[in-house]
């Protein structure tokens, strides 16, 4: 039988960190490896100072090392890192594999750390408080991860904010688990990202078993087998990127499975849910190949998101499977849908012209009732729209819950002229809203009985669209296995209201599942990000509450950089200075981002002025990596975007929350509102490393109220 040949995550990064003349060896050397690990061109050294006996050291050239797993039992070899002689000694002599007792996970594990858990464990009898997880008993904890050799560090913790202390000295899955318990996660719903139930028997795990261990799903969050060409592949073109082959645990039982419905999929900011929505597309795409009409709808809210998700599929899918997925927004779709159909569709974008068409209508307000422009726009945005009111009858009958006028029979009379006036120049103008376009889709779908050639529909963004949009989206694929995977987050609605998907005919139940792993920012701007939303009730997308317990990110860094300068020329100086720190590819890792468009021109006038290279990134275009120069873009615009670096530029106040953005419904203020702290959270959410936030003047009330 030929031997089990596996590569780990970490292997990658450490390859990418050798000069460009070993990288290229070591790519060589992966390729030998992988062909044949027995080979007598592979000299296996034993290392004097392992704990791991498993441990040996192979060449890569005179000067630098591979280190490599090769037990004794077991036809199996793990690459686990490349470095200088001494360097990977050094690494080699500080680790031990171990496979999980309970879990059959193969874990690495520091042996510093296992030092100090036996140092605690001695201490034990002197403890005096109670440990935050006294109630989980050892096996539940080692099932969610714990190395029974590292318990005692586990054992030790005694407020939650200790559990922190463990990131850097137990393997991710464990930390993980933790940080939600200690968040108040149950331990039931810390064990079911494993489809573990605390019913279940002691699992029978053969310790020793590493080729077993290599099997085991939940192992390839971080070692890839090397006979998988595919993936090889796309790790040695790009070994930074890193979701191309390792999923999470979750992320990896959110893809590979059917699924025997919709399925929801919520999860903070950063945390992978347009990976898991990639993976599954390619994942349907490749089931589907050989039916050659079948298609895959990976659909979202904005053109931009779109392009950038079509660009990233290149990378994990195969040109049959890539063929099979189409990529677009919904307004896109729909536009070219009902122009193949025969209905040519315009959509009102334009500002100028639809204020226009509002004023004609606006003409026709009842004196009497003095009531504000702002009331009849809501009213179509929030009563009218949703629910298809076309006359004056179903006006009588529409739900208006929530809304702050209260208006019987006769009001509704008398305001109904302007929303007629208003449908009337639309249609004279030839302009839909896209609400109108969804509706006629769907329509024309039910009416002529169209079959589309979708058998699964992906949707990210999912927050952002609205009931007709989902209606839609529910009839462009059959109800059968597989049909609708949505992915999105509530905190980061910008653009749509609360939907309820269980009310477009969409039911998730026991279908729905969240990520709480932040993969993209430090845990200090993640933690002061959240805080911004404190206190506001974000829904699930299905009339549930969606709660922010439990999440974390894996990785450290400064806080987030708060400041209100005297005036705007001091703040453009400041960032401008930070600015001049960064190389040029640091640069173009570093976004500036705005509440309007307006105050981009201050910025660019004062990178103009010191020479500082900035690209633009408009509406509808995609970010153009191969353009130098630091991003200028809107919070809107940065959405779905991550940047090394963010200046989240002229927050003040007025500014944000917009002043124009009053109304006189309390229920649409508080929309509102929480609207811009949403921009906010979204902006400040794609930072990986470092965040500032500023303004000057007054700071937005927003960031000056917010508690420490
Ligand atoms: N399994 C993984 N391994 C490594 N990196 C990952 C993994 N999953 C996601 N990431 C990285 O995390 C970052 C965020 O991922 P993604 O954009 O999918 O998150 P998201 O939840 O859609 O974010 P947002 O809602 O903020 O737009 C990206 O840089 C992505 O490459």
């Amino acid at each position: 039988m030929h031997p089990k040949v596996a590569i780990s995550s970490e292997f990658f990064s450490s390859v990418l960190k050798l000069p460009k003349a070993q990288q290229e060896k070591a790519v060589k050397f992966i390729e030998l490896f992988r062909q044949d690990p027995t080979s007598p061109g592979i000299n296996y050294e034993s290392i004097q100072s392992a704990r791991d006996r498993n441990l040996r050291s192979v060449r890569i050239d005179q000067a630098y090392r591979a280190i490599v797993l090769a037990p004794e039992r077991g036809d199996v070899y793990i690459l686990l890192w490349a470095d200088k002689h001494d360097d990977a000694y050094e690494w080699a002599g500080n680790k031990v594999l171990r496979i999980n007792p309970e879990n059959g996970v193969l874990q690495i594990l520091e042996a510093q750390y296992i030092d100090e858990a036996q140092q605690l464990q001695q201490l034990t009898g002197q403890k005096t408080k109670p440990g935050l997880f006294d109630a989980i008993k050892d096996r539940y904890l080692v099932r969610l991860g714990v190395p029974e050799e590292l318990m005692p560090l586990v054992r030790h913790v005694e407020i939650p904010v200790d559990v922190d202390d463990l990131k850097a000295k137990l393997p991710d899955e464990a930390y993980e688990a933790l940080a939600m318990l200690a968040d108040g996660v149950s331990l039931e719903e810390a064990l079911s990202v494993y489809d573990v139930s605390l019913q279940d028997e002691p699992a029978q795990i053969d310790t020793h078993d590493f080729a077993g261990a290599l099997d085991n799903p939940d192992s390839k969050r971080r070692f890839l087998l090397a006979s998988d060409d595919e993936a090889l592949q796309t790790m040695l073109d790009a070994p930074l990127e890193k979701w191309r082959v390792f999923l999470h645990p979750l992320q990896r039982k959110l893809v590979f499975r059917d699924w025997n419905g919709p399925v929801r999929v919520l999860g903070g900011a950063g945390t992978g849910k347009t990976v898991v929505a990639m993976h599954r597309a390619k994942w349907l795409a490749e089931r589907a190949l050989t039916d050659r009409e079948t298609r895959i709808l990976f659909t979202t809210y904005t053109k931009n998101l779109a392009i950038d998700i079509e660009q990233n599929l290149k990378h994990i899918c195969a040109p049959e499977a890539l063929r099979k997925i189409e990529v677009i927004n919904l307004d896109a779709w729909v536009k070219r849908f009902m122009d193949k159909q025969g209905y040519p569709t315009n959509f009102a974008f334009d500002k100028r012209q639809k204020k226009q068409l509002w004023d004609n209508a606006l003409v026709l307000k009842p004196d009497a009732l003095d009531l504000p422009d702002s009331f009849f726009h809501e009213e179509w945005e929030k009563v009218i729209q949703p629910q298809n009111v076309n006359s004056l009858e179903n006006y009588f009958k529409a739900r208006r819950l929530g809304r702050g006028v209260q208006l019987n029979r006769t009001l509704k009379k008398a305001v109904w002229p302007v929303f007629e006036n208003y449908r009337s120049g639309l249609d004279d103008a030839g302009l839909k809203e896209t609400e109108d376009a969804y509706r006629d889709a769907l329509a024309l779908i039910q009416t002529k009985s169209i079959q589309l050639p979708y058998t699964g529909i992906i949707v990210d963004e999912g927050q952002d669209f609205g009931l007709n949009a989902f209606r839609l989206i529910r009839q462009l694929a059959p109800e059968q296995q597989n049909d609708l995977f949505i992915v999105g987050d509530a905190h980061q609605r910008i653009y749509g209201s609360k939907v309820v998907l269980g009310q477009c005919g969409i039911k998730i139940i026991g279908r729905s599942r969240k990520l709480r792993i932040n993969y993209r920012t430090t845990e200090q701007i993640r933690h002061w990000a959240v805080s911004l939303l404190n206190g506001i009730a974000f829904d699930d997308l299905d009339n549930g509450v969606d709660e922010q317990t439990g999440y974390r990110s894996l990785m450290s860094g400064t806080e987030p950089i708060i400041q209100c300068f005297a005036n705007a020329q001091m703040e453009a100086e400041f960032i401008v200075n930070s600015l001049k720190e960064l190389t040029d590819q640091g640069l173009a890792k570093a976004c500036i981002a705005v509440r309007r468009h307006a105050d981009m021109e201050r910025y660019r006038l004062a990178l103009t002025e010191s020479g500082i290279p900035f690209y633009q990134i408009d509406q509808n275009a995609l970010d153009n990596t191969a353009q130098p120069g630091v991003r200028l873009a809107t919070v809107h615009r940065v959405k779905g975007l991550e940047f090394d670096a963010m200046y989240v530029a002229g927050i003040n106040e007025g500014i944000v929350p917009l002043a124009i953005l009053d109304s006189d419904d309390p229920t649409i203020i508080r929309e509102r509102q929480q609207r811009e702290r949403s921009l906010l959270y979204v902006a400040i959410t794609r930072a990986k490393g470092f965040c500032s936030i500023s303004g000057f003047g007054k700071l937005s009330q927003f960031i000056s109220s917010k508690p420490a």
